[in-house]
């Protein structure tokens, strides 16, 4: 895992590190000074995220706001995202959808008691997938499009040989993948084009398309663009949440003390109820320390990369232009110099603290920080929340019969983000019978 193998160099040489990846200038930072340094002091000169070779083929040129470079069309596409698409308001608006899907998950969960079930597997499909774009085949295609961009490619360490993947057939693996998703998208927007529901239940490629069509900007958004902003937001937002939950609930049955306390929290607040209502979540503190204690050990991302655009100087070294910048967001939230028992699962840590992960704590930063930071921590987080305290408040957890805490196999499994190999398989007994 190239997050622990650079932790690993930071321990012998230092929280500042220069490597040459092939004939990539890399540096990589792993104190929460010097991610502050990148994060927030240098933060205009290093605001590009390096464009990879394969998102240069399936992200329409990357003109997504991910690969996007900096500039004035990624800040009108980034504004739109901020403004439109995962504002408090859309987000609010989106709460039913949550409600449902969670209840859907919990109805799926509790049919199987008293069997044994691949929880990560159930997690994923319903947190990762995309909901009703399951029929257009966009489950398939988004996995395709992750396994690509996640996976090594030699072009992007060695820009000069590009052509290689003309002949290992790379190239055309790519061209046949964009060619088979940009029919898929074609055929979504025409079907919400046609589409009557347009006023009473906007989604995301409506909003697009009815920015389309009323932008007067100088910058319309054109029809590529909105395919590539689309495969963006499902592709960044939806795996990190399946990827936390299934984290969270893995400690929780290595650490039943912490489990027992986040059930009872959430049973007290909801009473007989049953079902946790979004206006509850505020009141699950334990709860949410638990979420934050996952980020800490666990972020969906380890690593945040960016790329310089001059020249700057960082702890006293010159770093020439284009020089990629490696935040190994995974080291820092285990630095000593940061936390006391870094490796420790304690969500105790956080009680009575602001220690936040909305990127003003740089020793905290799952989401990354600054221009380029995370738009979707509102969106993401209400998810996490509804479905993690409708959880712990409908089952009582265990691991199937004669299995233990010990034999669970956190391996983890690298790529654009990093999930666990072997699946989190459980019991779940409904606690209501
Ligand atoms: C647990 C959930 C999530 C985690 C841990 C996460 C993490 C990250 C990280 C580390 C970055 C790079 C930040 C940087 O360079 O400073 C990022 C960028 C991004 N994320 Fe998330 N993310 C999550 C959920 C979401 C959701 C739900 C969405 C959208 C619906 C989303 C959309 C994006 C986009 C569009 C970018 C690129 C921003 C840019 O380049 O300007 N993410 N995310």
């Amino acid at each position: 895992m190239p997050h622990l193998s650079l932790q690993s160099l930071a321990h012998k040489y230092g929280p500042i590190i220069y490597l040459q990846l092939g004939q990539i200038p890399t540096v990589v930072v792993s104190s929460a000074r010097l991610a502050k340094e990148v994060l927030k002091t240098h933060d205009l000169v290093l605001a590009n995220h390096p464009q990879l070779y394969v998102a240069k083929h399936l992200l329409y040129n990357c003109t997504d706001i991910t690969f996007s470079p900096y500039g004035p069309y990624w800040r009108h596409i980034r504004k739109i995202c901020i403004l439109e698409l995962l504002s408090d308001k859309r987000v609010c608006s989106y709460s039913s959808v949550r409600e449902e899907e969670v209840a859907r998950l919990i109805c799926r969960v509790a049919g199987t008691y008293p069997g044994t079930i691949n929880l990560s597997k159930m997690l994923r499909l319903d947190f990762s997938e995309g909901g009703d774009y399951y029929r257009h085949g966009f489950r398939e295609m988004l996995n395709e499009v992750r396994e690509l961009v996640g996976g090594f490619s030699v072009g992007d360490f060695f820009p000069s040989l590009e052509f290689i993947h003309t002949l290992t057939g790379m190239k055309s693996r790519l061209q046949d993948t964009f060619r088979r998703l940009d029919q898929l998208f074609e055929q979504m927007l025409n079907e919400h084009l046609a589409s009557e529901k347009v006023k009473e239940h906007k989604d995301l490629v409506h909003s697009l398309l009815d920015m389309q069509k009323n932008d007067s900007d100088e910058q319309p958004l054109t029809t590529d663009n909105i395919k590539a902003i689309i495969l963006d937001m499902f592709d960044a937002g939806t795996d990190t949440n399946f990827i936390t939950l299934d984290w969270v609930m893995t400690e929780l049955l290595m650490n039943p003390e912490v489990m027992e306390k986040a059930q009872r929290e959430v049973r007290i607040t909801v009473k007989e109820r049953r079902v946790v209502a979004e206006s509850d979540l505020h009141q699950l503190q334990y709860m949410r320390a638990v979420i934050k204690e996952v980020l800490r050990l666990h972020p969906p991302a380890p690593i945040v990369p960016r790329e310089s655009m001059e020249d700057i100087i960082l702890e006293g070294y010159k770093i020439p232009v284009k020089t990629r910048v490696l935040v190994n967001a995974w080291a820092v939230g285990r630095n000593p110099e940061s936390w006391e028992d870094p490796n420790t699962f304690k969500p105790e840590r956080f009680l009575g603290s602001n220690i936040d992960y909305r990127g003003q704590d740089f020793k905290l930063i799952p989401f990354g920080a600054g221009r380029r930071g995370c738009p979707g921590i509102k969106f993401a987080t209400p998810v996490i929340e509804l479905a993690l305290a409708q959880l712990l408040y409908s089952f009582d957890w265990e691991l199937p019969p004669g299995t233990s805490a010990e034999d669970l196999d956190l391996t983890e499994v690298f790529g654009i983000s990093t999930y666990k190999k072997e699946s989190l398989c459980v019991v779940a007994k409904p606690h209501f019978l």
